[in-house]
């Protein structure tokens, strides 16, 4: 499932984050990649070293656990610090999927990625290219988004960022570890949710409602890891 997740930040948030990522310093993204995805991977890294990095990275993570659709379609059990990329003159990211286990660099915890997550930080009249393409059973889905939107898509997928012809793209990413692994149960439990969201705007709390709910959760303590 790709979920487009709308204003995790408003523009004058945007504007703040951009400005503070804005002087850098930025280094060569291939250098934090696998030796695969380092050939396919074109792009620039705001640096984890830079002092400003970890209240940066914070403030995307937080942003997100407070987000109500984000929580439901995730269902987050950790989430690996946000990085930021920023792709210009012709910056890319070939195909490819990304690594099934990662280290988180402040627990030291290695964990699974089950979802990938892109942040656009530019506006998208503000640069030319730069479509994260995604590859699922339906086709490829390209994927541009206004600043301050997320897109969330599983790990296993297959995709690339175009080439940045003009301007330059900035944004931020990071991995999830699902309390559900499995996105087929992870995409029906959100469904199930979404729908009992919509349904009790409507009808309010009937009993069938609260039996739905309950088996909305028995649901998720069989499928939870
Ligand atoms: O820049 C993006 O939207 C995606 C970056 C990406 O695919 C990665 O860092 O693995
Ligand atoms: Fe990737």
């Amino acid at each position: 499932m790709l979920l487009h997740i709308p204003e995790i930040f408003n523009p004058s948030q945007v504007e703040t984050l951009r400005n503070a990522l804005q002087s850098g310093p930025w280094v060569d993204g291939a250098a934090s990649a696998g030796p695969l995805a380092a050939e396919a991977k074109h792009n620039l890294q705001f640096s984890t070293e830079a002092e400003e990095y970890p209240s940066l990275a914070k403030t995307i993570a937080a942003a997100l656990e407070r987000h109500p659709l984000f929580l439901s379609a995730a269902l987050p059990q950790f989430i690996l610090p946000f990085m930021f990329n920023r792709y210009t003159g012709g910056g890319n990211y070939g195909d490819h999927i990304d690594n099934a286990i990662q280290t988180d660099r402040n627990s030291g915890q290695r964990l699974r990625t089950d979802i990938s997550v892109t942040v656009f930080l530019s506006d998208p009249e503000s640069y030319e290219g730069g479509d994260l393409i995604i590859e699922d059973t339906y086709g490829a889905h390209e994927v541009k988004l206004p600043a301050g939107d997320a897109i969330i898509y599983p790990s296993s997928s297959l995709h690339r960022v175009e080439p940045v012809t003009a301007g330059e793209r900035i944004a931020a990413f990071s991995w999830v570890q699902s309390l559900v692994p499995d996105a087929w149960q992870r995409s029906m439990l959100f469904n199930l949710d979404m729908t009992l969201i919509k349904l009790r705007s409507q009808v309010g709390n009937s009993e069938e409602i609260v039996a739905l709910t309950g088996h909305y959760h028995n649901l998720l303590r069989q499928w939870s890891r």
